[in-house]
């Protein structure tokens, strides 16, 4: 039966222990201290996971280079089995695998980044590697990789048994063990989940029964679903996933939901609504129409336009400028942003140009980029990126969910992130 790795990747040893213990009663057979733990926590992390657990402990160091040292204090703190990166040169993999035979460790290569996969794979099969892994990192897993194909490749070309990674959940866990998988190395849709040991134990039945089992979250999402996966996140969720850039705040939310879709660019002047109105025509059902009106104080927008896009099935309307009928867009329950309100509308004068580039407040907005906005505020994500962003958002609304599951539990927010260890030394 295929082994299940559960891949302990926090940066903080105390979720790590509680997450480990939840995936264990779960039925998770081998515990990997994460590369992010072991770099956050070092030996410590490896020597507590091993002390409290009677499991088969992976240190997964990614080692690079001097294999022998890395090998000999992960062995000795407790670790079963190390990992050494297919990338390193042979001469590192041949001595990790004579210091891990010292110590009655076994040696996991990591094929993660690997261009030829399979040939690496049979060369560090004859170099002693006890197992080879095929990984599609966390990085790439957010540019739609999968490590499917590889494993079927590498599967065949080796006799040892080989471990696979990279965003595998209960979805995707049988298919992964069809494809020649005997051990199924699982992080995210296990560590994120608020029940860790359902989650656990989802994974565990696909595998043995070797069914899907659907899974809504611990998915990534490719180009035709990007408009499902910007409906999942919030703002904050994209403002942390665009490293706190593309957000734009101070915008009132006059009316409608949440919105989603592509950026049809207006540039006008403060009260001058011709090209704002006449977007409308241009753009398509489901696209968002940003209105550049230079942060003015005359409305640019109101009612009736309103009700243009509505009808026509525009997804909403966003105003660096100011818009007016507040209570006739409430009622029509259609979503507007505007930096101001006012009675007051100018005249259709046309300055301006529709479907081009636009700089709000720092923030470029290109036609076809993607607008989200919501009770926060609004994300722009450049169209280029969208695939990554949406991506690394729903990562981000996940560990969120994870954490605050362990806040309900009982934890405050900075005690479960041990902030005051985190702050900047001054
Ligand atoms: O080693 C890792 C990242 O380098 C992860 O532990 C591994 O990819 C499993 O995590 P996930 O299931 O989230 O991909």
């Amino acid at each position: 039966m295929p082994i299940l790795q559960v891949a302990l990747d926090f940066m903080i040893l105390e979720r790590a222990l509680k997450v480990a213990d939840e995936a264990v009663k779960g039925g998770a057979d081998w515990i990997e201290v994460g590369t992010p733990l072991i770099k956050s926590e070092g030996m410590r992390a490896v020597r507590e996971i091993k002390r409290r657990f009677k499991k088969t402990v992976v240190a997964d160091l990614k080692t690079m280079d001097v294999g022998r040292v890395e090998v000999e204090m992960a062995t000795k703190s407790g670790a079963s089995v190390v990992t050494v990166l297919s990338l390193a040169d042979d001469s590192t993999i041949e001595d990790s695998i004579k210091a891990a035979r010292k110590y009655g460790a076994r040696v996991m290569v990591d094929l993660i980044n690997h261009p030829e996969p399979a040939k690496r794979a049979k060369e560090v099969e004859k170099l002693g590697a006890d197992y080879v892994c095929v990984h599609v990192g966390v990085d790439q897993q957010m540019l739609g990789k999968n490590p499917l194909e590889i494993l079927r490749e590498v599967a065949s070309t080796v006799s040892i048994p080989v471990a696979a990674a990279g965003g595998i959940n209960s979805e995707t866990a049988a298919d992964i063990v069809k494809n020649g998988a005997d051990i199924v190395i699982v992080g995210g849709a296990i560590i994120k989940a608020p029940n860790v040991e359902e989650a656990a134990r989802k994974i565990k039945e696909a595998i043995e029964k070797g069914i899907k089992i659907k899974s809504e979250l611990y998915k990534k999402y490719g180009e035709e679903e990007l408009k499902d996966a910007f409906m999942k996140v919030s703002t904050p969720n994209l403002s942390d996933a665009m490293h706190r850039k593309g957000a734009l705040g101070d915008f009132i939310k006059l009316g409608g939901g949440k919105v989603v879709g592509k950026a049809v660019t207006v540039r006008t002047l403060d009260g001058d609504w011709a090209k704002a109105v006449e977007a409308i025509d241009v753009a398509n059902p489901g696209d968002v129409i940003v209105i550049d009106a230079q942060d003015g104080k005359t409305a640019v927008w109101g009612e009736l336009a309103t009700w243009s896009c509505k009808v026509k099935g525009i997804a909403g309307v966003v105003i660096y400028g100011a818009a007016r009928d507040v209570d006739e867009i409430k009622k029509a329950d259609y979503p507007v942003f505007a930096r101001h309100i006012a009675p007051n509308a100018g005249e259709p004068k046309g300055f301006g140009e529709i479907g081009v580039e636009l700089n709000i407040m720092g923030v470029k907005i290109k036609p076809g980029d993607w607008i989200i906005g919501d009770e926060s505020g609004i994300a722009v994500v450049p169209r280029e990126d969208a695939v990554e962003i949406a991506n690394r958002a729903l990562d981000v609304m996940e560990h969120e969910n994870r954490i605050r599951e362990e806040i309900k539990r009982g934890g405050t927010l900075s005690s479960v992130m041990e902030l005051e260890k985190w702050e900047v030394e001054r």
